[in-house]
């Protein structure tokens, strides 16, 4: 045994399984009871009353064995049950319990008949169990228990504790306060209150440590584990009102979530990205090289949007922080609104709204025309402008294209060889460029002179790509017909106030940046970008990274994996094998992709080596970021 002399005692119910067992008891002994739901919640009340020491002990046993009404017969199901019901984290950490089984202990109030069993296949035999025992009569029914026996009275564990005498430090693990009262009374040298199942209040404010999980108690114990590093200790700043799925989905992961509703400025960020692993944003937060410098964690930024023109990307490659973004999840969304919008300009639906909503009735055709048979101009035929292409020539428009790419026409739509063809042709032009900063001003004086008279601007793609003075100019000579405007060159970091020289202009439709946002698209982006970050996160996989070597990685089985992240200048990639080969380990497989400026290599070892061996690796010049998997 590595730590001689420590002793870790182990509550049973609520800490080693998931549940309090008394309660599945009940849901078996009562499954054909009219009145079952209100029994079992009245014997839960008395159980949290009993843990939590607000009634004695004895009389919260008594009360709910009269309850349970249980038969011998019973309790076979219930250890099936409990078996199914293992704490996640003791689940995987079974080889703690088997290593370390002479020095475990579970001290526990629930029973001998249910425990037993359970543990047995922990490795923790009936002799270190120390839990009440049943009492049945002639005909097999519990009818109370044994009640000479110490944990049978309030506060029974200090007795039970003491009287072991153990020898060394003495841990106890549990959920209830009625497992803190052995450290209380002196005999155990530490509590941690165990949480992954219940988290109880009375037992975390006295904790020498609150511990989520059974990693979290091995790590800070610097015992062997299952995962090389806690999943709690991660830490993930979600900003911009992200969709709580998101916050679900890396939450049961087991990761520590923050979610905050708006951006934040430089300033916050920076002070607020200390000890950040993770940071989830939208469109708005800056995360700039000022940002990086005082991110000491950071391994990982999720844009739970499309655009990453807000990331400084190229620094967090150099600094090993890997990007993911959601490419897809709000393009449909997008195209929706700009088929509306596209409809709505060109019968003036606004105007009309306006003037009823103000008292008027103004029915008249003018400037209210079909869609069908005009000309719809695509600047930008990426994922949003191709989708649109398809929709709306399946409501009769004619759709011209333009991209600096080459891209390829869908359906009849006819690629236009430069802007200024495209713009002299179109009735409506909609823009779906992307957010690179080069497209700045890309729409001002002179193209819009380019379009035809009484010619319709959507932009839907970002604020800077339209000269707004330009825009405002053209709208109020009536060059411009109307405009669709979402996105503005200055957007406000949260929801409040809003000034536009847009604002008040007849024929014209302003939404604030919600293109994207639809209660589909955010929870399928709050789906697909955790993905992607746990991906990263548990096995090292950059499928889909904007700003870093892409990597599919295998499997990771039975092996350790090694993650070095460093700058590609000749001769890093024969140091790391040097070092491998010098420390005798076995390589059961390597990966490696590059780009210009950083080259990510993945390792799989045999478990067995010398751990100097990581600190070799993490010496080797120009090492962005390393890391072990396991
Ligand atoms: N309003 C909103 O809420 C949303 C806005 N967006 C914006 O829409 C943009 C487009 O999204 P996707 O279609 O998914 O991007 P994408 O990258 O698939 O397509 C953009 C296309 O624009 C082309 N392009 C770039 N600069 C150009 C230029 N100067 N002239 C002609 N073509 C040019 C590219 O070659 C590419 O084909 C995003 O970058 C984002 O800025 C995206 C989602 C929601
Ligand atoms: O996906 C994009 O790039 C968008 O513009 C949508 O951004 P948002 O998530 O609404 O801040």
């Amino acid at each position: 045994m590595v730590e001689v002399g420590r002793k870790y005692v182990f509550d049973f119910d609520s800490t080693l399984t998931r549940v309090e067992a008394l309660d599945v008891l009940a849901e078996i002994t009562l499954k054909d009871k009219a009145n079952k739901n209100e029994i079992i919640s009245e014997i839960q009340k008395i159980t949290n009353l009993g843990i939590d020491g607000d009634i004695s002990f004895t009389e919260s046993l008594e009360r709910r064995i009269k309850l349970l009404n249980a038969h011998r017969d019973n309790l076979e199901l219930l250890v099936s049950e409990l078996r199914q019901k293992i704490s996640k984290s003791i689940e995987s950490n079974k080889d703690f319990f088997h290593n370390y089984s002479e020095d475990i202990y579970v001290i526990s109030c629930g029973f001998k008949e249910f425990i037993d069993p359970i543990v047995k296949e922990y490795d923790i035999p009936s002799s270190r169990v120390y839990a009440n025992t049943f009492k049945f009569d002639a005909e097999g029914f519990i009818i109370g228990f044994d009640e000479a026996n110490v944990l049978a009275s309030h506060n029974g564990k200090i007795e039970c504790l003491r009287s072991l005498k153990l020898e060394g430090e003495v841990q106890v693990i549990g959920d209830g306060y009625s497992d803190y009262v052995m450290r209380e009374a002196g005999i155990a040298d530490k509590f941690f209150a165990y949480t992954e199942n219940i988290s109880r209040e009375k037992a975390t404010r006295k904790a020498d440590h609150v511990t989520p999980n059974l990693d979290e108690f091995l790590f800070v114990n610097d015992l062997p584990r299952k995962i090389s590093y806690p999943k709690n200790r991660i830490k993930i700043l979600l900003l911009e009102n992200v969709h709580e799925a998101a916050f679900v989905n890396l939450s049961n992961e087991g990761f520590t979530v923050e979610l905050v509703k708006s951006s934040l400025s430089e300033e916050d960020l920076i002070e607020k990205i200390k000890g950040v692993h993770v940071l989830g944003i939208r469109s708005k937060t800056q995360v700039t090289k000022k940002v990086l410098d005082a991110a000491d964690k950071l391994m990982v930024v999720g844009a739970f949007c499309i655009g990453t023109t807000q990331i400084d990307l190229d620094n967090c490659r150099r600094k090993g922080v890997v990007v993911f973004n959601a490419p897809y999840s709000n393009t449909r969304s997008v195209v929706e609104l700009a088929i509306g919008q596209i409809i709505m300009l060109m019968r003036s639906v606004f105007p009309r709204s306006m003037e009823i909503h103000s008292g008027q009735w103004n029915k008249t055709a003018a400037n209210s025309r079909e869609v069908r048979g005009k000309n719809l101009g695509i600047v930008g035929y990426g994922n949003i402008g191709k989708q649109l292409s398809v929709l709306a020539e399946a409501i009769g428009m004619r759709v011209y294209y333009y991209d600096v790419a080459d891209q390829l026409a869908l359906g009849n739509a006819v690629k236009c060889n430069t802007l200024e063809d495209l713009l002299n042709v179109s009735d409506v032009v909609t823009l779906h460029i992307d957010d690179n900063k080069a497209n700045n001003n890309f729409i001002g004086e002179r193209e819009i002179n380019q379009m035809k008279d009484g010619a319709m601007l959507i932009n839907l793609a970002r604020g800077f790509v339209v000269d707004i003075p330009a825009m405002v100019n053209g709208l109020k000579s009536g060059k411009l017909g109307g405009a669709a405007v979402d996105v503005y060159p200055e957007e406000p970091g949260s929801n409040g106030n809003f000034i536009t020289e847009l604002q008040g202009i007849p024929n014209v439709i302003l939404t604030p940046h919600v293109g994207g946002s639809t209660e589909e698209a955010q929870r399928d982006i709050a789906n697909f970008v955790p993905n992607k970050i746990m991906d990263y996160i548990n096995s090292g996989n950059t499928v889909d990274a904007v700003n870093f070597p892409n990597i599919r990685l295998p499997k990771q089985i039975n092996a350790h994996r090694f993650l070095h992240i460093h700058k590609n200048v000749p001769g890093v990639m024969a140091k790391i094998n040097e070092v491998l080969a010098r420390y005798e380990m076995n390589i059961t497989g390597q990966y490696l992709s590059t780009d210009n400026e950083v080259g990510y290599v993945i390792s799989d070892l045999d478990k067995e080596y010398n751990k100097e061996v990581i600190k070799a690796l993490k010496r080797i010049e120009n090492t962005i970021k390393f890391r072990v998997l396991y």
